[in-house]
């Protein structure tokens, strides 16, 4: 489902070359829950954006529900990473501007649906994560919990076959934490959605099928 073939990134800027992953090979079935950990800086972010498409690998070839997408671009890059793609990221991301359900429907926007097709999505997208009551509201009208399973919903929305989730309890308490992590586990047993979720955070690690560590952009388990 996922591949990553001898993946590397440098980032260079006029005086000094980063190497963020190093000759990095992972497989990721579909249907797995993986977690990835490791120390700062060690490539963990740049590993889901390269996985997500946000960021093109120096070498190496990504490939993604059965299609080598290492050279897509454009709109093309747009339109699978629409489709087949949900993120998650640490702070959340929603428009606070717009209302809950309005945020969720977000992604639809770049599919051929009426309005109330949408609509019907977005709820019921919200109701997965326990949301029907706070569709009206706006983002600053929610705790940090709910703001993240908005983001959830937002996610899940289009029904991607993968979801990145870039440290998804970082700004989450244990408990709003562990709730995030019963959505996330239930997504993946009940839709067989395949995540894989940088953490760092033991507790959550172990609650999925599998973890690898990264340090200086290698994998080390
Ligand atoms: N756009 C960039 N330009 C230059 N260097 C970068 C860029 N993005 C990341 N890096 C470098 O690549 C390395 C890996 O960064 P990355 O963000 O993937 O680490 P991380 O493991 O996600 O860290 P953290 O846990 O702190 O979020 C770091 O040394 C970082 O400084």
């Amino acid at each position: 489902m996922i591949e990553l073939n001898n993946i590397s990134k440098s980032y260079r800027t006029d005086t000094i070359e980063t190497l963020a992953l190093q000759h990095m090979n992972l497989s990721v079935p579909a249907g797995e829950f993986l977690s990835i950990m490791g120390p700062s800086g060690c490539g963990k972010s740049t590993l889901l954006n390269i996985m997500g498409l946000i960021d093109e690998p120096s070498e190496g070839t990504v490939v993604l529900a059965g299609r080598e997408v290492t050279d897509y671009n454009g709109s093309k890059v747009a339109r699978f990473r629409n489709e087949q793609l949900g993120f998650i990221f640490q702070s959340f991301h929603l428009i606070n501007d717009l209302s809950v359900v309005d945020n969720v429907e977000l992604p639809l926007l770049y599919r051929k649906l009426g309005g109330k097709e949408r609509r019907r999505l977005a709820l019921e997208a919200l109701a997965r994560v326990g949301l029907s009551n706070r569709a009206t509201h706006f983002p600053n009208q929610l705790s940090g919990g709910q703001k993240q399973r908005v983001a959830i919903a937002r996610a899940i929305v289009g029904k991607p076959n993968i979801i990145l989730a870039d440290e998804p309890t970082g700004n989450l308490d244990s408990h709003m934490g562990g709730e995030i992590m019963d959505i996330l586990t239930r997504l993946n047993k009940d839709l067989g959605t395949t995540i894989v979720m940088v953490t760092h955070d033991e507790r959550m690690a172990k609650r999925t099928h599998r973890l690898v560590r990264l340090s200086d952009g290698e994998r080390v388990s």
